[in-house]
């Protein structure tokens, strides 16, 4: 595999890479042409010979456009072109692959799609910077509506490379053909829904080139961390693997389960559970392995700090299952914010969330050491209401800013979950299927994450593996799926995980 394959280049990184490949020798022309070729390849290889109608804009993403007309009618396919711009304006280099073009061209209107069984969209791909409108957008809303299939070169015309996020109208791809490197716009919702299948083509910008870009978004790929994964050693004991320390609700008492179990199949040398007396005969006498602490009659804030006394616990979950009823939110907000004060590392979910709503600001500023925020959207926009959905921000962008406001690294969840450093470097995790949305998925997470930061992970790290393993685990077990299955189906993926180490 080409290394650093994991990189994400926004619009603006692509066109530098694509200047500095210029630069180290590589002629423009060539680059647009191995573009273009690409993309015909594609076709080719997917769809049988056909009338094609091939929407060239007026930037470069036209030219290649140009490029992949000329190559279709070469091969003998009945080719169509729509343009739109002006050829005198364009790139030297689009000016000459359109000169290269030997067919006719007309001006860009929806009568062409008539007698086309498929479409290229190349009419806007890095440099989309407004709203599409006019006559593109009458364009792309046809397109939509003949239900066609498109080959979207680059990215769908229309689809904001960075933020995923649709600028005006956008047309379904069913194969996006995309160059070097993706974007993070491919990956992330509604972006990767509106690529289609996406293919990656080499088209001969050196590798080098990466080095003078600064690249902080990545896909999550194995090769990002697994230097870092924590096999166990041939010499090592159950103490050099960590203890994770759980806090467990009195009502609902499956979810800490759930986590305790993910943080022992992740390798957690210890796991202890520590739950109100009251409850604790159901925790104990359905844990074998897992040690379950009572918290004293009360349950009082006391009894876990004095739990937490114990430096042996090296990471701590608050969250799933914990209670925000009457007192208990008051006890899952104390038990918190001694974790942070003793500067424990830390995974915060569910509840531990939650019961900060209403001051925020209270939790962000205990939080000092190493911490994980896990976030659905839902509890996203308790804590951050300036920055939820509503507010027009991208995912990436939200996920970005609020692990600059809180210090943690920031898990927020979804299809598309996204990790993000507060030193601004971020993930996206593309292998997560549908199944996970299930009751209970995030508290196998939570379990994940703490178990891998027990044994010396990265806080950016572990959640990075926890959500790559999360989501091979469920693709593993696929329809069906329950949350009880994820934690039980890890060793099989962790095996292979292991093989391709090795
Ligand atoms: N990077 C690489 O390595 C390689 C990249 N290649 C290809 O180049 C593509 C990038 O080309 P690019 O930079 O010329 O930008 P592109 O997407 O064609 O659009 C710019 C034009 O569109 C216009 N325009 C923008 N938004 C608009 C709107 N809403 N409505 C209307 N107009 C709008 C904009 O106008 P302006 O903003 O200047 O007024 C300008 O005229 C890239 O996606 C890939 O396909 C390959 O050829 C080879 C290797
Ligand atoms: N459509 C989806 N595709 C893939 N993964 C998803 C999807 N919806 C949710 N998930 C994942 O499922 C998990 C659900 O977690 P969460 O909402 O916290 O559930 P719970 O609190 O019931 O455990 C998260 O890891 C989330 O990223
Ligand atoms: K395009």
């Amino acid at each position: 595999m080409t290394p650093n394959q994991h990189a994400l280049l926004t619009p603006q990184q692509m066109t530098q890479a694509d200047q500095a490949a210029v630069v180290a020798g590589v002629p423009a022309f060539r680059l647009m042409a191995a573009a273009g070729n690409a993309v015909a390849e594609a076709i080719r290889a997917r769809w049988s010979k056909r009338p094609v109608l091939v929407m060239a804009g007026p930037g470069n993403n036209g030219g290649d456009g140009f490029v992949i007309a000329e190559q279709l009618r070469q091969h003998g396919w009945p080719v169509t072109l729509a343009f739109m711009g002006q050829i005198d304006r364009m790139s030297e280099e689009a000016q000459a692959h359109a000169k290269a073009w030997q067919g006719e061209w007309q001006s860009l209107s929806p009568m062409q799609l008539e007698g086309a069984e498929l479409v290229v969209d190349a009419l806007f791909g890095a440099g989309l910077s407004r709203l599409i409108e006019g006559v593109a957008y009458e364009m792309l809303e046809a397109v939509v509506q003949s239900g066609l299939p498109v080959c979207a070169v680059d990215v769908p015309s229309g689809l904001d490379g960075t933020t995923g996020q649709a600028l005006g109208m956008v047309a379904k791809a069913e194969l996006t053909v995309t160059f070097f490197r993706k974007k993070p716009g491919h990956l992330i919702w509604p972006g990767r829904f509106l690529c289609g299948d996406l293919l990656l083509c080499d088209i001969g910008i050196p590798e080098s080139v990466l080095k003078g870009l600064a690249i902080n978004i990545m896909e999550n790929q194995v090769d990002l961390w697994r230097q870092d994964y924590p096999w166990p050693q041939q010499n090592g004991h159950k103490f050099h693997r960590g203890h994770v320390l759980i806090y467990g609700g009195q009502w609902i008492t499956g979810a800490s389960r759930l986590s305790a179990r993910a943080s022992q199949r992740v390798g957690a040398g210890l796991v202890s559970l520590a739950v109100p007396e009251i409850s604790w005969p159901i925790y104990a006498a359905s844990m074998l392995s897992v040690m379950v602490k009572p918290l004293g009659k009360n349950q009082s804030e006391q009894a876990f700090h004095q739990v937490l006394n114990d430096s042996r616990f090296n990471v701590v979950v608050i969250g799933p299952g914990a209670g925000l009823d009457g007192k208990d939110k008051d006890r899952v907000k104390q038990a918190v914010l001694g974790t942070l004060k003793c500067g424990r590392a830390c995974v915060l979910d569910a509840d531990a969330l939650t019961a900060f709503s209403e001051q925020p600001e209270v939790l962000f500023s205990a939080i000092h050491g190493p911490c994980v925020l896990t976030p659905h959207e839902g509890e996203f926009a308790r804590l951050f209401p300036h920055l939820s959905e509503p507010s027009g921000k991208d995912k990436l962008s939200r996920a970005k800013q609020a692990a600059h406001e809180t210090g943690a690294v920031v898990l927020l969840k979804g299809a598309d979950t996204i990790i993000a450093s507060p030193d601004g470097r971020a993930i996206i995790n593309t292998n997560a299927p549908a199944e996970l949305a299930t009751g209970g998925a995030g508290d196998v997470l939570a379990g994940f994450i703490a178990g891998l930061l027990a044994q010396g992970m990265t806080p950016f790290y572990a959640a990075a593996a926890a959500a790559w393993l999360h989501g091979e685990v469920a693709n593993e077990i696929g329809v069906g799926l329950i949350a009880e299955d994820l934690a039980d189906a890890l060793p099989n993926v962790l095996q292979r995980l292991k093989a391709y180490q090795d």
